[in-house]
């Protein structure tokens, strides 16, 4: 049973590693079929019993306090005679070991998690014994029965620990904080959990990172707690090594970019972030404070303007120093908490999920692409301009499917007509940009652009043309690629065009191509300075190539509705 336990509560302190020796010893001289013997096969126990020398200590001590109160001297306890000291070993002499959290052994009352506490009682089945009624009573220990109970969340299968008692005076912390009337999510490898005078070390084991676990997870939550409508993520196992920033807890790495690591965050209510941890130095400052300062505004602006929830925002900046920056620091670590934590990006759908190549994407990757179409056109229609719209930079949340722009900071707004001067090297990755975004004014229509090339990779899995280097940037080095990116561009424009035609001649069942969408999106002519003839987002949402994804227009549905045809039929 032992190596299937995803988590282990083990006693920390004398008095819990006694109460636990003696539940031990309680249950064990039980009859065999009695209902608490469930709760011993929840508790691993060392084969023989260890002198315990904190125990003797303690042991020593109650004696000290007991001949105290009778009034007898206590000198000769500070200075044990040889027999004295060799009775107090024996009474240091204790079974150790620690309880156990097993999917396999469920708890009596699924729905209501694994119950810790006194106990054994006939009629409340106790999960873990954490200390007899006669234990308690001679320690003056206010646990009740329950105390607690251990349970996962429904929806993203945190696990936590709840105080279960209405009454005051019954105490529940973990690491330090009152956790009596709120689920308090277990979110660190190592957390220690204190019930009045008993403290434990909860401990996520070995099995808890392997994927049986998480299936093992899900079919029992599924069983005990039912199936939440709407799962967006799904809680990690917390890491071994902890990293801590104001709440959250961070957990693994979720991408990396040029100015700093993002990582999975969760805190105690089982909130989930995404933390981006930024080393800011004399140097950067100055780009990571405007950084914050765009993502603020943009923030402030989606919060009024973005129902659908299809752009980042910042929730919170956690200085690990102070906000002003003094030269004489070296560095500091500051960490930017952005909302929603998205478990997927759109590099995680090219492939076999979107890829169809001349048949087109799936409609799952047409989906997400439009999606985030949605989110782009809320960032037009407020007049701000992403610059960095790639693979990575748009995340998935699958159930149910949405799509969120990431990485917002390097946005601008612009005003109505406007346009901004390029600044080579500053924004955007190779790769998506637009041929004027490092030449010339630019607006709006850089991000439809970097959608085309997000468009091609979701349909043939590769990226149309790839240079180190932006043929469309001034220097000689970059000039030599114009010629080869004008005959990869023709190529590319040809084999969609071919494509699209053919798709559009005999569709295949759950794909969709959208070449032609794709050669207007990336349309330019440098020639004549002539980028903006590229459509707007509107145009783009609208474009004929989305046939049946292209949602009904008031008109034609009421043109349907007259004809009795069922929804999709013309
Ligand atoms: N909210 C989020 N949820 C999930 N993943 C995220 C989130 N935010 C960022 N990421 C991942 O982390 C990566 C790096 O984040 P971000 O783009 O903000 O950093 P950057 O330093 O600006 O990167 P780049 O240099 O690529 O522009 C993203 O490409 C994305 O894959």
């Amino acid at each position: 049973m032992s190596d299937r336990a995803f988590a282990s509560l083990t006693p920390a302190n004398a008095l819990a590693r006694l109460a636990f020796s003696d539940v031990y010893d309680a249950l064990t001289s039980r009859r065999q079929a009695d209902g608490a013997q469930a709760a011993l096969r929840r508790m691993l126990v060392e084969p023989e019993q260890t002198c315990d020398d904190e125990i003797v200590r303690f042991r020593r001590e109650m004696e000290r306090t007991k001949h105290d109160t009778d009034g007898e001297a206590s000198e000769t306890l500070t200075e044990p005679d040889t027999d004295t000291e060799k009775q107090l070993q024996e009474l240091g002499m204790v079974w150790v070991g620690c309880y156990l959290l097993v999917l396999q052994s469920p708890p009596a009352e699924p729905e209501r998690g694994w119950a810790a506490g006194k106990g054994p009682l006939e009629n409340m089945p106790i999960d873990l014994l954490l200390c007899t009624r006669s234990f308690a009573k001679s320690h003056d220990i206010n646990l009740r029965n329950p105390h607690a109970r251990f349970n996962f969340f429904p929806e993203s299968k945190g696990f936590y620990i709840i105080g279960c008692s209405r009454s005051p005076s019954a105490q529940l912390t973990v690491n330090g904080d009152a956790a009596m009337r709120r689920p308090y999510h277990l979110n660190q490898h190592s957390m220690n959990i204190l019930l009045d005078k008993l403290e434990y070390h909860f401990q996520w084991e070995e099995f808890a990172a392997e994927d049986d676990f998480k299936k093992e997870r899900g079919r029992y939550v599924a069983r005990a707690l039912g199936r939440p409508a709407n799962i967006d993520v799904e809680m990690p196992t917390p890491l071994p090594n902890k990293r801590t920033m104001g709440s959250w807890t961070l957990g693994d790495a979720l991408g990396a970019g040029g100015h700093g690591r993002v990582f999975f965050a969760s805190d105690q209510s089982a909130n989930v972030a995404a933390i981006k941890v930024v080393e800011r130095t004399s140097q950067n400052c100055h780009s990571v404070d405007k950084e914050i300062e765009t993502l603020r505004e943009v923030t402030n602006f989606v919060q009024k303007s973005d129902d659908g929830e299809r752009i980042l925002r910042m929730a919170e900046v956690i200085y690990s120093n102070s906000k002003e920056f003094s030269s004489k620091t070296a560095f500091d670590n500051v960490a930017i908490v952005l909302k929603p934590m998205t478990p997927q990006t759109f590099g995680d759908l090219v492939g076999t999920r979107s890829k169809g190549g001349c048949k087109g994407m799936t409609i799952e990757a047409a989906t997400a692409f439009r999606d985030a179409l949605l989110g782009v056109k809320v960032m037009h229609d407020g007049r701000w301009l992403h610059r960095d719209l790639k693979l990575t930079n748009i995340g998935l949340i699958v159930n149910p499917l949405r799509s969120v722009l990431l990485d917002v900071g390097t946005s601008r707004h612009i005003q109505a007509g406007g346009s901004l001067r390029p600044e080579p090297g500053t924004v955007g990755t190779i790769g998506y940009l637009a041929p004027e975004l490092e030449l010339d004014d630019y607006d709006h229509s850089i991000d439809i652009w970097s959608m085309g090339i997000i468009l091609f990779e979701l349909t043939y899995n590769y990226h149309p043309w790839k240079f180190s280097i932006n043929p469309w940037r001034d220097g000689k080095d970059n000039e030599k690629l114009r010629p080869s990116f004008e005959n990869s561009y023709q190529n590319t424009i040809d084999k969609m065009a071919r494509d699209y035609k053919s798709a559009c001649a005999s569709p295949a069942r759950g794909y969709i191509h959208l070449g032609g969408l794709f050669i207007e999106m990336v349309r330019y002519q440098w020639a004549v300075n002539n980028h903006a003839q590229r459509p707007d987002i509107d145009e783009v949402l609208q474009h004929p190539a989305w046939g049946s994804l292209l949602p009904e227009s008031p008109q034609a549905k009421r043109r349907r509705l007259e004809y009795g045809l069922e929804d999709g039929e013309v």
